[in-house]
């Protein structure tokens, strides 16, 4: 499991001091034992900025079994992030291809092939001239599988938001369609990885995955390498973190009402009013 901390970086961007840090959660995540850190830096960096990109591949450098996998659009700046990352001699192991448009909301679609073919061939090589995995962002279509490899790509990452629709749907007991569309989607995505592995690429899967619906995956789409869980995950940290926080800010509180300052102004009357 790759963590995406674009998230993190999003909050941390509402104001200009830093926090919360990227790189500290990037260390908490790689210390809780996650695979790697996805991060997607997109062209209006509304989220993870460059600076972000070579911090964290500094941070990597210290943790040798772990992946780094950046996502982007190679016709945007993603190819030359990656082409500075190698001069500095730093970390990058995979680099997912998305055909995000610039400000795009989030990703909500994969390459279509043959459309895209031509122009996906030449930075699939480029890409791996640097050494970098390349995994391309694909909707669950088995029928495309066979042409990303013959692309030459190593992956297909499948864009799971449909799936996870779907899963969500089907939580609803008001609604018997929903359980037979969630069957319905996960052959979908099964196929798509059989047909993959056909082909001989590895299968990476990602977007909405989250607790209530990655198990159900994983158990019924065959073979899955990786998948990067960024939204529900950051979302889930902060929920399950808001007891532990409350309590050390009421001890802050506690501390200073038990100081020798606060317990003199408690102890002296107050000024009577006229
Ligand atoms: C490719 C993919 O599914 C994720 O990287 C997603 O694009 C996250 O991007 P945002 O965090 O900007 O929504
Ligand atoms: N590649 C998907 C990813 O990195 C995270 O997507 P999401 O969990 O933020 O939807």
């Amino acid at each position: 499991m790759s963590v995406n901390l674009n998230k993190v970086a999003l909050l941390r961007n509402s104001r200009h001091l830093g926090i919360p840090s990227v790189l500290r959660a990037a260390q908490a995540c790689l210390q809780a034992g996650a695979h790697g850190i996805t991060v997607h830096p997109r062209p209006d960096e509304r989220h993870i900025r460059r600076h972000d990109v070579f911090e964290l591949a500094e941070l990597l450098q210290g943790w040798p079994q772990r992946e780094y996998n950046i996502e982007g659009n190679p016709f945007h700046n993603l190819l030359e992030v990656a082409r500075e990352l190698r001069a500095r001699g730093l970390p990058l192991h995979q680099l997912t291809f998305v055909p995000d448009s610039v400000g795009q909301y989030t990703s909500d679609h994969g390459w279509s092939l043959p459309t895209d073919a031509e122009r996906l061939r030449p930075v699939i090589a480029q890409a791996q001239a640097l050494g970098a995995r390349v995994s391309l962002f694909m909707d669950a279509e088995p029928g495309q599988m066979a042409a990303a490899r013959a692309l030459g790509a190593d992956r297909v990452e499948l864009y799971t938001e449909p799936y996870a629709a779907a899963h969500s749907a089907a939580d609803c007991p008001l609604d018997g369609k929903a359980s037979t569309a969630l069957q319905a989607q996960l052959q979908r995505y099964a196929a798509a990885a059989q047909a993959a592995q056909a082909a001989g690429l590895e299968v990476n899967a990602g977007h909405d995955l989250n607790r209530a619906n990655l198990s159900d995956f994983l158990r019924q789409v065959p073979g899955v390498r990786e998948v990067s869980i960024g939204h529900a995950l950051i979302a889930d940290a902060l929920e399950l973190g808001y007891s532990a926080t409350v309590c050390d800010y009421l001890r802050c509180i506690d501390e200073a009402a038990a100081s020798p300052a606060a317990q003199a102004a408690q102890a002296t009357p107050a000024t009577p009013r006229p």
